[in-house]
């Protein structure tokens, strides 16, 4: 059958990428999506804007929920500090096969854990399963209809505290209503919009950082 869109992603990346720099497997990535087929990354525009906050933040504790072809995985993953622990979910079996080779032929392996399985049945266990009491950052990247829940979720476990950033993807487009409206009035966020445009495209989104300031 038919390779899927990410299959055809990862052998650009093959073809392309230089194994063990995660550089070049964001650059082609990037090439592949502007170039050959379009798809859903964070992108080289909003990556940037990725960039600096994980950067400014050096976080120790990172969850990013929706790994997809672990672009951004590889982008976060790649600026992390020595021994911080990055954990990513991904419900969807196929995309996690590709992300795990994304993430291998980047080199990245060893800092990232990813998990299959649908963020609300996992949320509940990462305490327990993994040893984290609280993450620094978490990157919304899944579902859109997910961001909400999932973070009142995170919030009832206390795996967000008083510091904890939230990164939410697509805010605009496909857009998160509820999401946006939640931490835009919660007093117990500080949030604000990062403009940009929906990636590889003219069409205006961007990321909203939301930073918890306790209950
Ligand atoms: O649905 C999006 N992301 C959620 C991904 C959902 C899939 O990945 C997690 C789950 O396995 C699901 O099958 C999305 C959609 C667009 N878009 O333009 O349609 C742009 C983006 O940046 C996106 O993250
Ligand atoms: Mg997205």
């Amino acid at each position: 059958t038919r390779k899927s869109r990410p299959q055809r992603l990862l052998k650009a990346v093959e073809g392309k990428a230089t194994l063990g720099d995660p550089q070049s497997v964001i650059t082609a990535i990037d090439h592949f999506c502007r170039h050959k087929e379009w798809a859903m990354n964070v992108g080289d525009e909003k990556g940037s804007i990725l960039d600096s906050l994980v950067i400014e933040l050096s976080p120790v504790n990172v969850l990013e929920l929706g790994t997809y072809c672990g672009y951004s995985t590889v982008r976060i993953a790649r600026l992390l500090p020595p021994g911080a622990r990055f954990i990513t979910l991904e419900f969807n079996p196929d995309y996690a096969a590709v992300a795990r080779q994304v993430i291998g032929w980047a080199g990245l392996e060893d800092k990232v854990q990813l998990v299959e399985g649908a963020s609300g049945d996992w949320i509940p266990r990462l305490r327990e399963h993994f040893g984290v009491q609280m993450f620094d950052l978490v990157f919304l990247d899944h579902w859109k209809d997910q961001y909400l829940p999932d973070t009142k979720q995170l919030e009832e476990c206390g795996l967000i505290q008083k510091g904890t950033v939230l990164l939410a993807d697509n805010v605009i487009c496909p857009g998160t209503p509820d999401y946006l409206k939640y931490v835009r009035n919660s007093p117990h966020y500080d949030s604000r919009y990062y403009r940009s445009h929906l990636e590889y495209t003219k069409v205006e989104d961007g990321l909203e950082k939301s930073v918890f300031l306790g209950f």
